[in-house]
C-alpha cells in the first residue's frame, strides 16, 4: 500500500490531477486485460475518471480515412532504433473514432540548455509530429527542472550549470520554436487532418511545475525506494562517466531517476503512455517504464519507449549545439534564409537521407527524385532545392520560407532582381550593414558612399569596379561615375550596394 500512499503525495499538488488508489488501477486493469485492446481500454478508464473528476481534458477523434500504422512509417523512414515492447506496433495504427478506442498520448523532452533547439532535437519534434499525423496527442516537454540538474547521457562532462535568468530565457525560446513548429504544422496537414483538431491534439509542458512541489523526504521514501542502484549504474549514461576521470556527481546520476519519474507523472495524471527520444534516452526512457511497472504493478504493457536514431552528418558525427556552426531552429539564431542554404547545399549523398528523415514527403516521391537524381541530364541540386523547401517551410513556416526564397534570390551572385523593402528586409540580418544619416547620404556620389560603407578601400578601386561592370545599387548595374544618391534609390531606409557578385553591404539610413 506504500504505492498508493506515494502517487497520492506527489500528485495530490498538481490541480488537474486526478488519481487512482492502486487497487482501482488494478481492477481496471484486469478489466482491461479482458479486452483485445487493453490498452486503449485502460486509457479510456483513466479517462472517464478524469471527467468524473471534473478534468478539462477532452479526447476528440480526429475526421480521418486510412489506417496508417505510425511505428512501420517509422520505420521505412529511418526514425525508428528501438522500442521497450514490440506490442507498442499493435495499438499503433491510425487513430479512428470508431475503434473505440483511444489515441495514443506521446511525449518527448526537450531540456532547455540552449536559447534554441538545433536540426538533432528536430527528429523529436518530428516523430512526434508522425504521431500526431497518424490521430495521435502528443506532449512536448520542456525540462525546466531537469535542465537544472543535466542530462549526463552521451556527455564526457558534467554539464555547466545554468543559472535561473538563462533557464527562463532558454525556456521561452525553445517553447516559442516547438509552438510556432506545431502551428505551422496544424496549417499544412489540411490533407488529412483538421488544422483545429490538430491544435489540441498537441500541448507543451514544463516538468519544473510539478517538481518545485516534490519534497525530497517524499521522493526517497516513494519513489527512490523502488530504483535499484544495480539497474541504475549498468545504464550506459552511468557506466561511462563511472570510468572516466572526472567521476560523476551524485547529482547527475539521479537524472535518471527524474525523468523516469516524469514519465510515471505524466502516464497518472495526463494519460501519457509513449515516450520518445533520440537513441541516447534509452536509459532515461526505460527507467520511467520500470517506475510505472513496479509502482503501479499493472499487468502486460501500459506504457511504453521508443528511441530514434541520432541523425548524423556525412562523416558520421552527430548534429549537436557544441560545434562550430549548428543548425539552430531558433529564427533569431540562424536566419530562414541560411537555413534554406544550408540544406540547398547538402552533398547528393545526404539529401535522399534527409528528405525521407526530415520531411513528411510520401516514399515514393522521394524514391522518384533519388531515380531523377541518378539519371543522365539531371539538373544539379532539383534535390535539395525541394529537401531545403520542405524542411524550411516545417520549420519556419510559409513566411518562413518566401522570405528565404526572396534572400535567395536577392543575394544569388549577379541578380538582376528589383529590391523591394521585403526583400531587403529579408537579407538584412545575412549581410554586413552600416548607418549614415539621411542628409550625409542624400546627393552622394555612389562611388564615395560605396567606400564610405567599407565595400572598396580607394575611389580608384570602386572607379575600376564600375567600369567594368561590376558595382550595383539596390542591385541594379550603375555604369556612370557621376552617379549620386537620388531619394528613390533609399528603400525603406535602406540601400543595398553590391561589389561584384557576392560583396554585398546595406546602408541604413537613419
Ligand atoms: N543529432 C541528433 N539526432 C537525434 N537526436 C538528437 C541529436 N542531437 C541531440 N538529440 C536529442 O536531443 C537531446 C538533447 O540534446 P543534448 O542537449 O543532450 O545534446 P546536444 O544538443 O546534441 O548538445 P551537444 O552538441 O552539446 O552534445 C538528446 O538527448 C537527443 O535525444
Ligand atoms: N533528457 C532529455 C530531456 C528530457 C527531460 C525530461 C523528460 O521527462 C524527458 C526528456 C534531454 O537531454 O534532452
Amino acid at each position: 500500500m506504500a504505492a498508493v500512499a506515494a502517487t497520492t503525495v506527489l500528485c495530490s499538488s498538481h490541480q488537474k490531477s486526478f488519481f487512482f488508489s492502486l487497487s482501482r488501477s488494478r481492477r481496471l486493469l484486469k478489466q482491461c486485460n479482458s479486452t483485445k485492446n487493453h490498452v486503449f481500454f485502460f486509457v479510456r478508464c483513466l479517462h472517464s475518471a478524469q471527467q468524473q473528476q471534473g478534468s478539462t481534458s477532452t479526447i476528440r477523434p480526429p475526421e480521418t480515412i486510412g489506417r496508417l500504422n505510425v511505428i512501420d512509417i517509422l520505420e521505412k523512414r529511418g526514425l525508428l532504433e528501438s522500442l521497450t515492447s514490440d506490442n507498442l506496433r499493435s495499438v499503433s495504427s491510425f487513430y479512428n473514432s470508431d475503434d473505440n478506442t483511444n489515441p495514443l498520448r506521446v511525449y518527448c523532452g526537450f531540456d532547455p540548455t540552449a536559447e534554441s533547439l538545433h536540426l538533432g532535437n528536430l527528429l523529436g519534434i518530428i516523430v512526434l509530429s508522425w504521431f500526431q499525423r497518424c490521430g495521435h496527442k502528443v506532449v512536448a516537454l520542456i525540462g525546466g527542472a531537469t535542465a537544472r540538474i543535466g542530462d549526463p547521457s552521451g556527455k564526457s562532462l558534467e554539464r555547466p550549470d545554468l543559472d535561473v535568468n538563462t533557464l527562463e530565457k532558454n525556456t521561452l525560446g525553445i517553447t516559442s520554436t516547438i509552438s510556432r513548429i506545431f502551428t505551422n504544422n496544424c496549417n499544412l496537414s489540411s490533407t488529412s487532418t483538421s488544422a483545429s483538431l490538430l491544435s489540441s491534439s498537441f500541448v507543451v509542458m514544463n516538468n519544473y511545475d510539478w517538481w518545485k512541489e516534490i519534497r525530497l523526504l517524499d521522493f526517497l521514501k516513494q519513489v527512490g525506494r523502488y530504483a535499484r542502484i544495480g539497474t541504475m549504474i549498468a545504464k550506459e549514461s552511468v557506466k561511462k562517466r563511472l570510468e572516466s576521470e572526472q567521476g560523476m556527481s551524485y547529482t547527475e546520476f539521479t537524472y535518471q531517476l527524474l525523468q523516469g519519474y516524469d514519465f510515471l507523472y505524466l502516464f497518472q495524471n495526463e494519460s501519457v503512455n509513449v515516450q520518445i527520444g533520440g537513441s541516447d534516452q534509452w536509459g532515461n526512457i526505460t527507467a520511467g517504464t520500470e517506475l510505472i511497472r513496479k509502482i503501479l504493478q499493472p499487468e502486460g504493457d501500459v506504457a511504453y519507449g521508443l528511441t530514434f536514431p541520432l541523425l548524423l552528418k556525412s562523416d558520421g558525427t552527430k548534429f549537436g549545439k557544441s560545434e562550430d556552426g549548428a543548425i539552430w531552429l531558433s529564427p533569431s539564431m540562424l536566419s530562414p534564409y541560411k537555413f534554406y542554404q544550408y540544406f540547398f547545399s547538402v552533398p547528393d549523398a545526404d539529401a535522399i537521407r534527409f528528405l525521407t528523415m526530415l520531411t513528411f514527403l510520401d516514399v515514393k516521391e522521394i524514391d522518384e527524385l533519388e531515380n531523377q537524381m541518378k539519371s543522365p541530364g539531371y539538373v544539379p541540386n532539383i534535390v535539395q532545392r525541394k529537401l531545403a523547401e520542405e524542411v524550411t517551410r516545417f520549420v519556419h513556416g510559409e513566411d518562413g520560407l518566401n522570405e528565404a526564397l526572396k534572400a535567395t534570390e536577392a543575394l544569388r551572385p549577379g541578380a538582376q532582381t528589383k529590391l523591394d523593402w521585403k526583400a531587403i528586409e529579408c537579407i538584412a540580418g545575412d549581410v554586413p550593414s552600416c548607418s549614415f544619416a539621411y542628409d550625409q547620404v542624400l546627393n552622394l556620389s555612389l562611388v564615395d558612399l560605396s567606400v564610405s560603407a567599407g565595400l572598396f578601400d580607394s575611389k580608384s578601386a570602386a572607379r575600376r569596379l564600375l567600369k567594368q561592370g561590376g558595382l550595383y545599387l539596390n542591385n541594379s548595374r550603375v555604369d556612370t561615375e557621376s552617379k549620386r544618391i537620388e531619394p528613390e534609390d533609399i528603400v525603406d531606409g535602406i540601400v543595398l550596394l553590391s561589389a561584384g557578385k557576392k560583396n554585398k553591404v546595406i546602408v541604413r539610413i537613419a
